[in-house]
């Protein structure tokens, strides 16, 4: 199976919110990193239907979505980051009503149900109201769906957002679980969702793909820009004003900071192993600072 999307583009207006995007996706999990308004939303949506690109082709098996018709919806599975779940159904009641949609016949949708319901471990809970379900719950309520047409493409536009990391971790499992041969595009703001369960990353800014990697080499670009630093807290104080500082830690009355940059920060820095999340801040430090209340990108 082979999901290549080609010279994708969406324009608002005058916002290019996704600008000449080509890929070829084959079973596996992706997992689509970027920070806000980066296009991750518009990417996804326009790959399950919901939003047509100005330009570019999506095609499934070398046919295009438009050769394939109501053929293509047959193969995939959503999860919109804003799930619109009917508060006053009970859990059962939503994922048959979710097969009819899907138009799943009233055994088949009575066994999927019940064995979707035991897999993402809700089926003690299956007779109560969506209303009173925690937002873990409601996420893995959420993922149940997208599985009752057995999709082959399947769509997760931030689905740990707001879950505590108890939840996140088994919300992991639960999409490895479902991955199993299918391809499985998954975006989040939260690194280590990805990192343990990816297969590949592919890393959005402004519209477009800053990298494409498998996972087992996604970090080699900022081999030797990942720096640490044992220093006192005057140091530390000034280093964050100046550089990218990934971690902190406090150690007796020193702190040793983490540090992503080109240069070494101080005579004394040594390099250390990449992680993806270095990765992510290397090109996304930026933005984040900013919203921290920023660092001086050319103090450094
Ligand atoms: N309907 C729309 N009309 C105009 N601009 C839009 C519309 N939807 C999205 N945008 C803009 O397009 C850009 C990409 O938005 P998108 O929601 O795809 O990003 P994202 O990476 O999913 O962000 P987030 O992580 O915040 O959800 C942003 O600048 C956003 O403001």
């Amino acid at each position: 199976m082979e999901l290549q999307l080609q010279h994708l583009c969406k324009q608002y207006g005058s916002k290019c919110a996704v600008d000449d995007i080509s890929v070829n996706l084959v079973p596996g999990v992706y997992g689509l990193l970027g920070a806000n308004g980066a296009g991750k939303t518009t990417l996804m949506r326009m790959i399950c239907g919901i939003l047509k690109p100005t330009s570019g082709s999506i095609r499934l098996n070398g046919k295009t979505m438009q050769e394939l018709g109501e053929q293509y919806y047959t193969h995939l599975g959503y999860m919109p980051q804003d799930f619109g779940f009917y508060p006053d159904f009970t859990a059962r009641e939503f994922m048959l009503y979710m097969a009819a949609v899907k138009g799943l016949s009233s055994k088949e949708a009575r066994t999927k149900t019940e064995k979707l319901l035991d897999m993402v471990n809700l089926h003690d809970m299956a007779d109560k109201k969506i209303k009173s379900y925690s937002g873990g719950m409601k996420q893995r309520l959420g993922i149940a769906q997208t599985e009752l047409n057995d999709p082959s493409i399947l769509i997760l536009d931030e689905p740990t957002a707001g879950l505590d990391p108890k939840e996140r971790v088994r919300f992991r499992n639960i999409i490895s679980d479902f991955a199993k041969e299918k391809i499985v595009i998954l975006s989040t703001h939260i690194v280590s969702d990805v990192s343990y369960i990816a297969d590949a990353i592919l890393m959005m800014k402004q519209g477009r793909f800053l990298l494409q990697e498998p996972m087992s080499t996604v970090t080699d670009g900022i081999r030797g820009k990942v720096w640490e630093v044992l220093v006192d807290d005057r140091r530390a104080d000034e280093y964050s004003r100046r550089f990218c500082v990934v971690n902190l830690h406090h150690e007796n009355n020193k702190v040793r900071l983490r540090i992503v940059n080109e240069a070494a920060p101080a005579a004394d820095a040594y390099t250390v192993e990449p992680s993806l999340e270095d990765l992510f801040l290397y090109h996304f430090g930026e933005e984040v600072q900013n919203e921290r209340g920023g660092y001086d990108e050319n103090a450094g």
